[in-house]
């Protein structure tokens, strides 16, 4: 609010008690005249939202958000309407939740709390609550972007497990770490951890005791993990979800689920969220929590901070930052913040790189 007031905009704040606003609701929100609008992953930015944004005379929009698969950026790109993101503040945030999912799910953390609190806890038995170790046991990114890496170093280094993953690029400064990590576990007498890139999400699935996922959601990763696939992963394997619902085939996952006991699951997103497939709440072997993984102070205000600055630099005609390190833009005082749109996502196709 402070970065868009300080840049001369007069702010209207949705004060709705709807959490999803319907694309009605938000066109007679944009109403007549609106320069920019800052929304949210909820929203469907289509053709008709960015038309009602165009005739209101709209210089851009950015969505509260990394991912942006909510909005089909080449209808804001044929009106010329700059599109942003958040790139950079959640790496970290959502890469701990997902690792937190991980240890939750392998070993039964949430089961285990439901138990104690239906105060059915009658003293220590050897068999209560088993779950998996996953100390030295192999981990499978799929996808090895900023959260996927930033994950993987997690696990490798506080779990020293092997990692393959799968990512159409190689990530060589990656492979420089993880060389690095295995030498220096030498040189403590240890053994290296091993790691390797997989030709293929089928190659990866049936080596590895963790897969998580942290690709984007486009049309080759819908149901990327559908019946067949799941099929391919250990009957005891964990596996986590923190990118986009609908990278996973729900129903096919309740199914999985119900037939393989000791297969566990970690869920942030879901396919047709908010709602769930029905059975997925009563599989004791699924942890759920609702799309938090980017849910920390610091990163929920770095995302309204990048988020205001692409709104207000774009209202303002500033050019677009243009490099990958947006911690100029955090923590700073109001005066300082370099003038300038933190992260446009169709800044090439619009010719404003
Ligand atoms: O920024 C995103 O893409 C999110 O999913 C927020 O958690």
């Amino acid at each position: 609010m402070q970065l868009l007031v300080a840049a001369d905009c007069r702010v209207e704040v949705c004060t709705s008690p709807d959490v999803i606003l319907s694309n009605e609701q938000i066109v007679s929100l944009i109403g007549h005249k609106c320069d920019g609008v800052l929304g949210q992953l909820t929203e469907n930015w289509n053709h008709e939202l960015f038309e009602a944004l165009k005739q209101a005379g709209g210089k851009g929009m950015s969505n509260y958000a990394v991912g942006y698969n909510n909005v089909h950026v080449p209808s804001a790109t044929e009106r010329g309407i700059p599109v942003g993101n958040t790139p950079g503040v959640l790496t970290e945030t959502t890469a701990e939740l997902a690792a937190a999912l991980t240890l939750a799910a392998a070993r039964r953390v949430v089961e285990a709390d439901v138990f104690m609190r239906a105060g059915k806890y009658e003293g220590w038995l050897p068999t209560l609550f088993v779950g998996h170790l996953l100390q030295r046991k192999t981990v499978g990114i799929v996808g090895a972007g900023r959260i996927g890496q930033a994950y993987a170093k997690m696990l490798v280094e506080g779990h020293k497990m092997d990692l393959v993953y799968y990512d159409p690029f190689p990530q060589p400064a990656f492979e420089k770490y993880l060389d690095g990590y295995g030498k220096f576990l030498e040189s403590q007498g240890d053994e290296p951890i091993k790691w390797r890139r997989a030709e293929s999400v089928e190659e990866l699935l049936p080596q590895c005791d963790v897969v998580s996922l942290h690709c984007l959601l486009d049309d080759n990763t819908r149901h990327l993990m559908n019946e067949a696939r799941l099929n391919m992963m250990k009957d005891t394997a964990v596996l986590v979800n923190a990118a986009r619902g609908p990278v996973i085939d729900e129903v096919a996952l309740v199914k999985h689920l119900k037939d393989n006991p000791t297969f566990m699951c970690g869920l942030d997103v879901f396919e047709d969220e908010p709602l769930m497939k029905p059975g997925l709440a009563d599989c004791p072997n699924a942890v759920i929590v609702p799309h938090i993984a980017s849910a920390s102070l610091y990163t929920r205000g770095g995302m309204a901070t990048l988020a205001a600055q692409n709104v207000a630099a774009l209202v303002n005609g500033y050019p677009v930052w243009n490099k990958q390190d947006i911690t100029p833009f955090l923590d700073m005082p109001i005066a300082e913040v370099p003038k300038a749109a933190p992260s446009i996502v169709n800044a090439k196709e619009l010719g404003i790189e």
